[in-house]
C-alpha cells in the first residue's frame, strides 16, 4: 500500500510543476479509488454510496482540483449501465468495477460542444468484416476535453455519427480500447494526448483524441437501445433521446457537488468573519467582528439558505431521476422531457448560483481570500467550470424553457407531471389576487412570474416536507433560512414581481425590513449553521476556515512554504535572463511536459498496479 504522502512530502500542489501535479493526482487517486474498489470487493456498493463516496473523494482534500479517474466513475461506468445492452454489460462492467480498465468519456470535438447532432467523428459499418471504422474527418473532429484521456484512460465512451448502408443515422455510443492494455502505448490510428494547462481541475488529465480510419469489432456499438446487425441493418431506438442518458445522469449529479462546494466556501468565509476583527462601529471602542456588518450578513448568510436549498433539491430531483429511469425500463417515457427540462434547469441554476456565492465568499474575506491557502480560489476554479462542461448553462436554460412552453401550450389538453402542475393552479387569474410577505406568499408570487414568463420555481414541496421532520428549535432556525432565501430573492427579482404581481410601495419597504430582520435573527446561529455542515479542517483545507480559528497562524505557516522563502533568488521561465518570454510561453504550450513522452511514466509506477489490484 503506498504511503499516505510518499511524493513531493511536504510541497504544497501549488510549487509542484505540471507534470509533478499529474504524478501526484495518479498517486493520490489509486490511492484513493482503491477504498471504491474494496466497496465494491466487499459488496458495500449502490449507485447511493458510490454518489456519495466519488463525490466527496473529488471535492476532498486529497483530490482537491479533480482526479484522472474521475470520468472514469462518473461518466465512463454510468454510460455502460445506461446505454450498453446485458451482454456488454456482463463483458465490460465487471473489468470497469474492478479498475482493469480506466475509461473515459469523448463527446465534445474541437469544433462542437454544445450542437452534438453537429459532431464530425464518424463510425462508419463495414458489413464485409462485421466492423466499424472510426474516423476523424478534420482536426475539427478531434475529441477535445474528456477527463483522463491525456495520459490515463486505455479505454472510452466514443460518441460518433454512425452511417450504415451509406446513410447516416446520427449520433451514437461506442466503447473503444485507445491504449495498449499491457505498454500504455496508443495502438496504431489513435493521436492522443493532453490539452494543457486550464484555470481549474488541472489533476484531471483532459485529453484530445483523433482515429485515422480505426477498426472496432460491430459489438463495440452500444447497443441497448439502437442496433447495427451483422448485414449493416439499423434498428432504431424507442426514443431518440435515450442515447443521451449519460449527460442526464451526470447533470443531477452535479447539483450534489453544488452542494458540497458552497457548504465548505461559507462555512470558510463565515468562521473568518467570526475571528476577523476590523474596524469600530464606536469610536474608543474595540474593533468588532466583520461577521456583525450587515453587509457581511447580506453576502454570507443567502449562501448558508442556498446550500440547505440545493441538498433538499438534490435529493429530490434524485428521487425523480430513479422514478422516471425505473419508468424507462418498463417502457414508458412519458416523463422523460420533464426529468432533461428539470436537470438542466437544476444544474444551470446550482452551477450559476454556487459560482456567484463562492465569488462572494471570497470577496467577503478581503485580501486573505485571495490566497490560495484560503482554498477558495481554487474552489472557485472548480465550480465555474461546472457552468460549462455538461451543457453550457445558457443553452440547457433554454432546453427548460422550451419544455415549460411546450407544457404551457398543452395546458388544457394534457396532464401535467408533478413538477409543473402549480401552472395549472398558476394559470388562473385570481391565483394572485394579493401580495403578503410571507414565505408561502412570495412563493406564489414567483409561480405567477413563473407562469407568465414560463420560468420554474421549485421550492414549496420541501418546505412542506421539512415542517414535517424538524424539531421546534430547528425548525424555526430553518425557517429563518426559507425567509431570508425567499426574501433575498424577492428583493433581487423585484423587477418582475412589480410586473407581474400587485406587490405596493409599502409591501416592498416591509420586505425590506423583513429581510434585515432575518439577517439580524440569523447572526447568532450563523458559525453554528456552518458547523451543521460538519466538515473537517482536512476537508476544507482552509487557512481562514479552520475550526480552531488560528487564522494568522495558519497563514503564516503555509506562506514559509513557498519555495520563494526558501532560497533568495529563483529562475524563472517569466524572468529568463535572455528576455525571449513569449517564445517560451508558445514552446511550452505546444508541448506540454505530459506529451513529450507516449506513455508517462505514472502507468508503469502507479496506475498499473492500482489496475492489475496489486494496489
Ligand atoms: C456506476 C458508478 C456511479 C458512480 C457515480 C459517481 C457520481 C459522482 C458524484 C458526484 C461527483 C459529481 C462530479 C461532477 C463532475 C462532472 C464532470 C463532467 C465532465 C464533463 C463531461 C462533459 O461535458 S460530456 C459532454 C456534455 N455535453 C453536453 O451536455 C452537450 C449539450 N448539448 C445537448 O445536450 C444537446 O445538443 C441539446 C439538448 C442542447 C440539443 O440537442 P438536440 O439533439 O439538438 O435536440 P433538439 O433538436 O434541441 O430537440 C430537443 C428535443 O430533444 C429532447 N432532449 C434533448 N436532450 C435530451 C436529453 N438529454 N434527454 C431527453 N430528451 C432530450 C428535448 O426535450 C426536446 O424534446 P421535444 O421538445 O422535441 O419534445
Ligand atoms: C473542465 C471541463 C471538463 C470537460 N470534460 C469533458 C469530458 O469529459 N467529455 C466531453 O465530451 N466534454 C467535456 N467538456 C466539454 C464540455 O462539454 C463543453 O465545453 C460544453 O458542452 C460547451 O461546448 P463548447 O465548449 O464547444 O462551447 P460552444 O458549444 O461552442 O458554446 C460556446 C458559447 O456559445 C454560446 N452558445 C452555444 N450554443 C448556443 C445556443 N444554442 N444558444 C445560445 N448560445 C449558444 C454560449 O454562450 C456558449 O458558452 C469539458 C469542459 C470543461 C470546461
Amino acid at each position: 500500500m503506498l504511503s499516505k504522502r510518499e511524493v513531493f512530502d511536504g510541497v504544497p500542489e501549488e510549487y509542484l510543476s505540471h507534470k509533478e501535479r499529474y504524478e501526484n493526482a495518479i498517486r493520490n487517486s489509486v490511492v484513493a479509488f482503491s477504498l471504491v474498489r474494496k466497496m465494491q470487493e466487499e459488496g458495500k456498493t449502490s449507485i447511493n454510496n458510490y454518489r456519495d463516496v466519488v463525490g466527496g473523494l473529488l471535492g476532498s482534500s486529497v483530490l482537491r482540483d479533480g482526479s484522472p479517474l474521475g470520468l472514469h466513475y462518473i461518466m465512463f461506468m454510468p454510460a455502460i449501465l445506461n446505454q450498453a445492452n446485458e451482454e456488454q454489460q456482463e463483458k465490460w462492467l465487471p473489468r470497469a468495477w474492478n479498475c482493469s480498465i480506466i475509461g473515459s468519456y469523448a463527446q465534445t470535438e474541437l469544433g462542437h460542444g454544445t450542437f452534438i447532432r453537429g459532431l464530425e467523428t464518424t463510425a462508419t459499418y463495414d458489413a464485409a468484416t462485421k466492423q466499424f471504422v472510426l474516423h476523424s474527418p478534420t482536426l475539427t473532429a478531434y475529441k477535445w476535453w474528456p477527463g483522463g484521456l491525456g495520459q490515463t484512460a486505455n479505454y472510452c465512451i466514443v460518441v460518433a455519427q454512425l452511417y450504415t448502408k451509406g446513410q447516416c443515422h446520427g449520433i451514437h455510443s461506442f466503447i473503444i480500447q485507445v491504449r495498449d492494455e499491457e505498454t500504455h502505448m496508443p495502438l496504431p490510428g489513435i493521436k492522443i494526448g493532453e490539452i494543457g494547462a486550464k484555470l481549474g481541475l488541472n489533476a484531471v488529465n483532459n485529453g484530445f483524441l483523433g482515429f485515422d480510419n480505426y477498426r472496432i469489432p460491430r459489438t463495440n456499438m452500444l447497443m441497448k437501445h439502437a442496433q447495427v446487425l451483422e448485414d449493416g441493418t439499423y434498428v432504431k431506438s424507442r426514443h431518440s433521446k435515450l442515447n443521451y442518458g449519460a449527460m442526464v445522469f451526470v447533470r443531477v449529479v452535479i447539483v450534489f457537488d453544488m452542494v458540497n462546494y458552497l457548504s465548505k466556501a461559507v462555512t470558510i468565509a463565515t468562521r473568518f468573519s467570526a475571528v476577523r476583527r476590523q474596524c469600530q462601529l464606536k469610536a474608543g471602542e474595540t474593533e468588532c467582528q466583520i461577521l456583525d456588518y450587515v453587509t457581511q450578513q447580506h453576502k454570507l448568510f443567502v449562501s448558508i439558505a442556498a446550500a440547505h436549498a440545493f441538498r433538499i433539491t438534490a435529493n429530490k430531483l434524485w428521487l425523480t431521476f430513479n422514478e422516471v429511469n425505473e419508468q424507462l425500463v418498463e417502457g414508458n417515457l412519458q416523463r422523460l422531457p420533464e426529468l432533461h427540462a428539470l436537470a438542466c434547469c437544476l444544474k444551470a441554476v446550482t452551477t450559476a448560483d454556487t459560482a456567484a456565492c463562492v465569488e462572494r465568499c471570497r470577496l467577503a474575506c478581503g485580501g486573505h481570500g485571495y490566497m490560495m491557502s484560503s482554498s477558495l480560489p481554487l474552489t472557485y476554479g472548480l465550480v465555474t467550470a461546472a457552468c460549462t462542461y455538461e451543457g453550457e448553462n445558457t443553452v440547457l436554460l433554454l432546453q427548460t424553457a422550451r419544455f415549460l412552453v411546450k407544457t404551457y401550450q398543452q395546458l388544457d389538453s394534457k396532464a401535467l407531471t408533478p413538477t409543473v402542475a402549480y401552472l395549472k393552479t398558476a394559470a388562473a387569474e385570481r391565483f394572485c389576487v394579493g401580495w403578503s410577505n410571507t414565505t408561502e406568499g412570495i412563493i406564489r408570487g414567483f409561480q405567477v412570474v413563473a407562469m407568465r414568463v414560463i420560468i420554474m420555481s421549485t421550492f414549496n414541496e420541501e418546505v412542506q416536507e421539512m415542517s414535517r421532520t424538524v424539531s421546534p428549535q430547528l425548525k424555526e432556525v430553518l425557517h429563518q433560512l426559507v425567509d431570508l432565501y425567499c426574501t433575498y430573492w424577492a428583493l433581487e427579482k423585484l423587477s418582475d414581481l412589480l410586473l407581474y404581481t400587485p406587490i405596493s410601495q409599502k409591501e416592498v419597504e416591509s420586505l425590506r425590513l423583513r429581510y434585515e430582520e432575518t439577517l439580524t435573527n440569523l447572526r447568532p446561529n450563523a458559525v453554528g449553521l456552518v458547523d451543521a455542515f460538519d466538515l473537517r479542517d482536512e476537508m476544507l483545507q482552509s487557512t481562514l476556515g479552520s475550526y480552531d480559528g488560528r487564522v494568522y497562524e495558519r497563514l503564516m505557516e503555509e506562506a514559509m512554504k513557498s519555495p520563494l522563502n526558501a532560497e533568495p533568488m529563483l529562475q524563472s521561465t517569466l524572468g529568463s535572463y535572455d528576455g525571449r518570454v513569449y517564445e517560451r510561453l508558445m514552446e511550452e504550450a505546444m508541448k506540454s511536459p505530459l506529451n513529450a513522452e507516449p506513455v508517462n511514466y505514472t502507468f508503469h509506477k502507479y496506475l498499473k498496479p492500482f489496475m492489475q489490484g496489486k494496489l
